[in-house]
């Protein structure tokens, strides 16, 4: 059987504007940007992952709002799915607590100014074909 470990990155939206994440390990890693998240732990569901992660990372209280359409191969046996999702009320904002020395909420306009790790492009351009969530 084929070894397969969902990472799950997060759309997070704000106001219409991307949250980015500069990764800061490993090595080759480090530099590029990316959609907060992690990998899916056994038994776990991606969402509670996804909250989880973001929760570690960021120290955001977040909720899943919406599944991106597709699935984007990382390093295997890596796969990168990719949720929208948004602060619950009175959240704290975003920091780079862990795994990441900076964070950008980008504009539309703005979305390729950062450097995207090249696994994520085709992510990144999945999220922002998309409208944003609605709010409430
Ligand atoms: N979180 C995240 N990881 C990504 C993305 N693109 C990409 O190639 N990766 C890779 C980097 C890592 O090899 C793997 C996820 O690792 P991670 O370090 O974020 O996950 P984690 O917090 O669960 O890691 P760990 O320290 O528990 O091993 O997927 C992305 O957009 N978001």
């Amino acid at each position: 059987m084929t070894e397969r470990i969902v990472v799950v990155g997060a759309a997070l939206l704000d106001d219409g504007r991307l949250l980015a994440a500069r990764r800061s390990a490993p090595p080759e890693l480090a530099g590029r940007w990316e959609l907060p998240g992690g990998k899916v732990e056994p038994g776990e569901r991606p969402e509670d992952a996804l909250v989880r992660e973001l929760r570690e990372e960021l120290g955001v209280d977040a909720e899943v709002v919406a599944r991106i359409p597709g699935e984007w191969p990382l390093k295997s046996p890596y796969v990168l799915q990719v949720w929208t999702v948004r602060l619950r009320p009175g959240s704290a904002a975003p920091e780079p607590l862990q795994d990441h020395d900076a964070l950008r909420l980008l504009a539309p306009g703005e979305i390729w100014q950062v450097d995207w790790l090249d696994q994520d492009v085709p992510a990144v351009r999945e999220v922002v074909g998309r409208p944003a969530p609605e709010a409430g």
